[in-house]
Order: structure tokens, then C-alpha cells, then sequence
């Protein structure tokens, strides 16, 4: 399977038996996150949708077969829309939605050589279901990233292929971290289990997807994030 790089994907995913290529433009990471599950690591920009196509042919020719993909890979800058560039909106939308649909193109058509394949994106709760000042124009990737999956399942149903995803909430990466503490402080007050979550929690959610037993399963999406889009009463967090 080829992820795009999150060690809570990765770690379930080797737990569960998965042969694991981590592809990410962090090198130095990538590798180290690669060697930690006995997997492989491969340099990818997923912007660039040449090198994207090369990568499945080059996993194909080396394993015989692609079977799962979890298309991870994002960025969430804060900028508020009256400061937003043309080059801010581009540069989340070309990383989060475009480097999405070159991957996943990629392997979608591979994997229905095979007649096989499980695609997981990730997306979030943040513009699908919740809005945040300052994440406009990343809110609207990731809901992009549904509207993208529906008819993705839909076109590739027949073809023993399904693809889900997962919405997140608040979970402790080093992206998360990079909000800074006063991010985490007020975020951890506003889930109801009083924790910000786990990459594995994550990576658990991409194992129900991957995994062959979900066969029935498809165009969905499931929310991890400790209940924090629940409440709706004043006092709804004890
Ligand atoms: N951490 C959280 O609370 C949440 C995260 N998400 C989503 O989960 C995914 C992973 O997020 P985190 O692990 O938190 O972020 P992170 O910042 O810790 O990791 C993002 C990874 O993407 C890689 N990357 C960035 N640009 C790239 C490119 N052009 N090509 C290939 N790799 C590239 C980075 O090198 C990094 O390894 C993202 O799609 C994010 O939107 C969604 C909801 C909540
Ligand atoms: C980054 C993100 O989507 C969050 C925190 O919901």
C-alpha cells in the first residue's frame, strides 16, 4: 500500500500485516517513519502529477500490485479572507485537492487493472461539517475532497474498488502542534473527552476502510474527533 505520510496511518496499517511505501516531500521524516515499519520510502511532491503517475507505475512494476491507497497528505495555514492571496487560496487547494486527485487518479486506474482497491482520503470535520476563521480556503479543500470521493465511488464501484474517508478532528500531529499552544489549550476545552486526539485513532479508521471485509462500503465518510462536533446545548461538555 502507498500512503502519504501520518505515523498513526502507517503504524495501524503495518499492525494489520500491510506492506507499507510512505511517499512525502520531507525526506528526512519520510525515511525514518519508513525504516520504524520495515517499509519504503519514496520522495513525492503530490503537485506534480507526472512524478505521481511514475510512483504507481514504479510500485506496480516492483510489488505486482497496488491495493490500498490513503491519500493524507495536506497543509491547513491560518490566513483570514480578506488577506487571502490568490497565492494562499492556490497553494492549499493545489496540495490538498489537486495533489489529491493526481494521486488518487493514479492509483484508481491501477487498481482497477487488478479489479481490486481500497482509496482512503483524508479530509476533516473543518469545512464538510465545522467552519474556523482563518481556514477558508482549507475548509473548502477538504470538502472538496467529498464531493471528489462520491462520484470517484460511483465510477469505480464495478470494479471491486471502494473509497471512504475519514474527517478528523483535532488530533495531535506535528501539524496540530505547529497551531501552537494556545490552539491546543482551547481546542482541548472544547471536546467533550477533554483529549485531543491520537494518530492512531486515525490510523484505526483507515484499517476498517482498508481492510477487504468492507467491500460493501463506499462514497462514505466516518468522524473521528472525540465528539467535538457534537454538542449543541450551552453546557453539552462536562
Ligand atoms: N492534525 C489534525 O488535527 C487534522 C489533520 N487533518 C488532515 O490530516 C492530514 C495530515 O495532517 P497532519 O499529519 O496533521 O499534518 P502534518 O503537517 O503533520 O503532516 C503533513 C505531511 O504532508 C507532507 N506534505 C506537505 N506538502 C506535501 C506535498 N506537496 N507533497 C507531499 N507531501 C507533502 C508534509 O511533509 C507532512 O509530512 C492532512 O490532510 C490534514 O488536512 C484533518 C483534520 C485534522
Ligand atoms: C486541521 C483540521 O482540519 C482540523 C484541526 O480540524
Amino acid at each position: 500500500m502507498l500512503y502519504l505520510r501520518s505515523r498513526g496511518i502507517v503504524e495501524a496499517l503495518y499492525q494489520a500485516g500491510a506492506f507499507v511505501i510512505i511517499a512525502d516531500i520531507d525526506e528526512e521524516n519520510g525515511q525514518k517513519a519508513s525504516e520504524d515499519v520495515q517499509g519504503q520510502f519514496i520522495k513525492l511532491d503530490v503537485t506534480d502529477q507526472l512524478t505521481c503517475k511514475a510512483i504507481i507505475k514504479e510500485i506496480i512494476d516492483e510489488q505486482g500490485k497496488f491495493d490500498i491507497l490513503c491519500s493524507n497528505t495536506g497543509i491547513f495555514p491560518q490566513v483570514m479572507i480578506e488577506d487571502m492571496t490568490e497565492e494562499d487560496w492556490d497553494k492549499t487547494l493545489n496540495i490538498n485537492l489537486k495533489g489529491m486527485f493526481n494521486i488518487t487518479q493514479q492509483a484508481l486506474i491501477a487498481m482497477k487493472e487488478k479489479g481490486y482497491g481500497r482509496v482512503i482520503l483524508t479530509s476533516s470535520v473543518t469545512g464538510p461539517i465545522t467552519g474556523y476563521r482563518g481556514w477558508a480556503h482549507y475548509g473548502a479543500s477538504k470538502a472538496g475532497q467529498l464531493g471528489f470521493m462520491r462520484s470517484a465511488a460511483l465510477e469505480y464501484a464495478k470494479y471491486g474498488i471502494t473509497i471512504n474517508a475519514i474527517q478528523p478532528g483535532n488530533i495531535l500531529t506535528a501539524g496540530l502542534k505547529a497551531q501552537g499552544e494556545d490552539y491546543l489549550k482551547g481546542t482541548k476545552a472544547i471536546v467533550p473527552t477533554h483529549e485531543l486526539g491520537e494518530p492512531i485513532d486515525i490510523g484505526y479508521a483507515a484499517v476498517f476502510f482498508a481492510s477487504k471485509e468492507t467491500k460493501y462500503i463506499t462514497g462514505q465518510s466516518i468522524v473521528v474527533d472525540g465528539g467535538q462536533i457534537l454538542p449543541e446545548e450551552p453546557n453539552g461538555i462536562l
